[in-house]
């Protein structure tokens, strides 16, 4: 077996969720058609509520921050003008979801919906998530070896925390200290990751991301966390230059901790 030792200095552990700990497949499969199916039932039920107006003016103001795109959905202010324009704006809304995930952003507003959505279906059993076989086992040991463990996922924390509360493992949410999602900053922009350090209260070198998409790996490392890119079955494919550049792992048991022998 291949391992990849841990720096000393390392005394937490960050996880990404999607084609990290958890199949690509769940998400795309599972998790994103769920959305797509129910989205228009779901606004005409809640339309009312403060949560959904919340979720409703987000992604109304992400819509106009992105008018400049190609396909891009407006969202109409209300007008107030009977059951038709209603019916008109959650319309809007629906085909705006739909874009955004046809073009699977990882907005604040699209991320926030999509975890209230999730969370009657995880509540119901409806759901559970799937996490690769060696993420819980390894996570332990971490633990055990006196490490932190992280998440950082584009996901809401919110739904970050329902996968973890609902999955084939039973209730998981213990093993993590603490979750992050994109209202620290986007995966993909290395001040996010100086931010996470600030708020954890270590520095950048004193953590371990774990990661599939080497951008994001990228911008952790230009602010100075180590990195290694994580390949599992369904992720997208490397790069030769990337093989060579990044450590890489197939499974969290090919990590070494130095310090639990
Ligand atoms: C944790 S919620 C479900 C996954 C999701 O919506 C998502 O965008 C995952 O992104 P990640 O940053 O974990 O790759
Ligand atoms: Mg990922």
């Amino acid at each position: 077996m291949v391992v990849l030792s841990v720096p000393a200095e390392v005394t937490v552990i960050l996880l990404d969720i999607e084609g990290t700990t958890t199949p690509i497949a769940f998400v795309k499969d599972i998790l994103f058609p769920y959305i797509k199916e129910n989205v228009k039932e779901y606004l005409q039920t809640h339309w009312e509520e403060e949560e959904c107006q919340q979720d409703v003016n987000l992604l109304r103001k992400q819509a106009e921050e992105d008018s400049h795109l190609d396909g891009a959905v407006p969202i109409p202010a209300a007008s107030g003008n009977g059951a038709d324009d209603l019916q008109q704006m959650i319309q809007a809304v629906v085909d705006n979801v739909c874009w955004q995930m046809s073009l699977d952003r990882k907005t604040t507003a699209l991320k926030q919906l999509q975890g209230h959505m999730w969370r009657a279906a995880f509540a119901a059993g409806r759901m559970k998530a799937e996490f690769f076989e060696d993420v819980v086992p390894a996570v332990r040991k971490w633990r055990e070896a006196g490490m932190k463990v992280y998440i950082y996922s584009s996901g809401s924390v919110e739904a970050q925390k329902l996968l973890f509360g609902h999955s084939t493992e039973g209730d998981i949410l213990e093993l993590v200290d603490g979750h992050f999602d994109t209202k620290i900053g986007h995966k993909v922009e290395s001040e996010s990751y100086r931010k996470i350090a600030n708020s954890i209260g270590c520095s950048t070198n004193n953590i371990l991301f774990l990661t599939d998409v080497t951008l994001e790996a990228s911008a952790a490392e230009e602010a100075d966390v180590h990195v290694a890119v994580v390949v599992r079955p369904g992720n997208a494919g490397l790069t030769d230059d990337e093989k060579t550049y990044y450590s890489l792992i197939t499974s969290f048991s090919e990590l070494y901790l130095p310090s639990s022998t």
